[in-house]
């Protein structure tokens, strides 16, 4: 398990791990580490040109002593003081090292030549301007000197957090710090793991500084692809099919019927033991077409699901319209008392009443910003600006698990940490799907996982086999439907079984 934290958090393992060391011990571990990293960085640290962006604080003070570290292994290392004032101790190590500093020119950062110089002509930069001590936006000139980094033709190794991002979120909330590596001390921070922070931060490198003991329970989590492999319902010699699960469908419409035979696709080759789909006449006779493995039944609105046949978990929603028709269609499944999944369609009519959602069993969403923020009533950006805050609201106001998708999909529950799912790649946000997603995580329902463990498991899986097949076996990258998310997933659960 990855376990990620607040700045609060953070601070709060420093303090107790400082008063037992002598001082200065911590920013010395974190100055070597970060040192390391970025000599690894450079072709060569010899003669290389290093340039240090160094804030006010503690921050600035592990970028200048990492600087004097470099210097002193013949980097030719500049330093760019953004405020008047700068950790003492780390300039002074710069300057003995051999590293020249420097305050802002008067007039605007990006229009001083030498400043420019220094960036354009930069093999790497570190950004030292603000770390867990930074809050709101970034204020000028630090902005300015986040922008000028962003246009550099260097490696731009953030020190600890991209500045700007906020460490603890992942909110960014005016201009952030764009970085290829992000060398971050102690533990990983929350913000560094969700979006848009995450796209901002790279790859990510942490480094021990001993807090491992004084750390709290985390709030953030991502599981391991062994961990996701250890949840996955696997069958033993004693299943049959209803023992493995069986999952009801309830999606499509006369007008959508693709997404029926998607989530479904999901579902059969996610491994449940058997799928039993309801819908109208037109997605029932897709669905059959494409997967006569499953179970169909034309049912009516009015009908309800009383007649489908026993299933120990429903995914309703996919493409099933939102007129009144499905919304008694969701009254009707949300009724029962078995787990259940409820996507897209099934989230917009159910937001005209959200009092549906409470329920004795327990209740998976999974929507989108959209979805979401329709649920919550508050915009659809302000759902991506701030995925934490309104999954977690979301989970709390209505009892349920959330898995919010998007560019970082995260899955809240109340009472429990919120996990990140890492697997994902950009060729994922395509039409359909979610659809499959939503089949996935219905299979690991029905075989008995709590709700958390199988969102988490179909978003770690559907992640692989995006993944998969957006890379073929000829290297690069291509775009990809949504149905061979469903045809790799045999390929990635065999892969991620097998620890490969
Ligand atoms: N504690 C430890 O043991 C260890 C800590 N370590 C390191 O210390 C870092 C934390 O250091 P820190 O606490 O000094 O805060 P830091 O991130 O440098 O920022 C504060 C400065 O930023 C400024 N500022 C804030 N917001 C801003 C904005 N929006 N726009 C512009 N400016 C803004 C703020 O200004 P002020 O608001 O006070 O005017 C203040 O000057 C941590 O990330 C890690 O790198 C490691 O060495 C390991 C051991
Ligand atoms: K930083």
């Amino acid at each position: 398990m990855l376990n990620a934290y607040t700045s609060d958090e953070i601070r709060a393992a420093e303090r107790k791990l400082m008063a037992r060391l002598p001082e200065g011990t911590l920013m010395g571990r974190a100055a070597a580490g970060l040192a390391v990293a970025c000599a690894r960085a450079l072709p060569r640290v010899y003669g290389a040109r290093v340039l240090l962006l160094v804030g006010a604080g503690d921050n600035g003070g592990d970028t200048l002593y990492a600087g004097a570290l470099l210097a002193r292994r013949g980097a030719r290392v500049d330093a760019v003081l953004a405020a008047p004032r700068a950790h003492a101790g780390g300039l002074a190590a710069l300057r003995r090292a051999g590293g020249r500093a420097a305050g802002l020119p008067d007039g605007p950062p990006d229009a001083d030549p030498r400043l420019t110089g220094l960036v354009r002509r930069a093999d790497l930069i570190m950004d030292g301007l603000v770390g867990i001590g930074g809050s709101g936006a970034l204020r000028e000139p630090y902005a300015a000197l986040a922008r000028l980094a962003g246009g550099a033709p260097g490696v731009v190794v953030a020190v600890d957090v991209p500045s700007g991002v906020d460490a603890s979120t992942g909110e960014i909330a005016g201009e952030a710090v764009r970085a290829h590596l992000t060398v971050t001390f102690g533990a990983v921070k929350a913000g560094l793991l969700v979006d848009p922070g995450a796209s901002r931060a790279g790859t990510l490198l942490p480094v021990d500084i001993g807090l491992g003991p004084d750390l709290p329970e985390p709030g953030v989590v991502a599981l391991t692809g062994a961990e996701v492999a250890g949840l996955l319902p696997r069958p033993g010699a004693e299943s049959d099919k209803y023992r493995r699960g069986v999952v009801g469908v309830v999606a499509g419409s006369d007008r959508f019927t693709g997404a029926a035979v998607l989530a479904v696709g999901g579902a059969v080759r996610a491994g449940a033991g058997l799928v039993r789909f309801a819908g109208a006449a037109d997605p029932v006779r897709q669905v059959r077409a494409r997967w006569p493995e499953a179970v169909t039944k034309i049912i009516a609105p009015e009908e309800g699901v009383a007649e489908v046949g026993r299933v120990q978990a429903w995914v309703l929603g996919p493409g099933m319209g939102t007129g009144d028709g499905a919304l008694e269609l969701a009254r009707a499944v949300l009724a029962t008392d078995v787990p259940v999944l409820v996507d897209a369609d099934g989230l917009t009519v159910t937001a005209r009443e959200p009092g549906l959602l409470r329920r004795r069993a327990p209740t998976l969403i999974t929507p989108h910003a959209g979805e979401l923020g329709r649920l919550l009533d508050v915009p659809a950006g302000d759902v991506e600006a701030r995925r934490l805050h309104h999954a977690r609201r979301a989970a709390a106001e209505f009892g349920v698990t959330v898995l919010l998708k998007g560019s970082t999909t995260v899955v809240a529950e109340e009472g429990g940490p919120v996990r990140v799912n890492r697997t994902g790649t950009p060729w994922l946000a395509t039409g359909g799907t979610g659809d499959v997603l939503a089949g996935i995580a219905g299979a690991y329902l029905a075989a008995g996982l709590a709700c958390a463990d199988a969102a988490a498991c179909a978003a770690h899986v559907h992640g692989l086999a995006g993944r998969a097949a957006a890379t073929g076996p000829e290297g690069g990258e291509a775009p990809i439907a949504a149905m061979d998310v469903a045809e790799r997933l045999p390929a990635a659960v065999r892969a991620l079984t097998s620890g490969s």
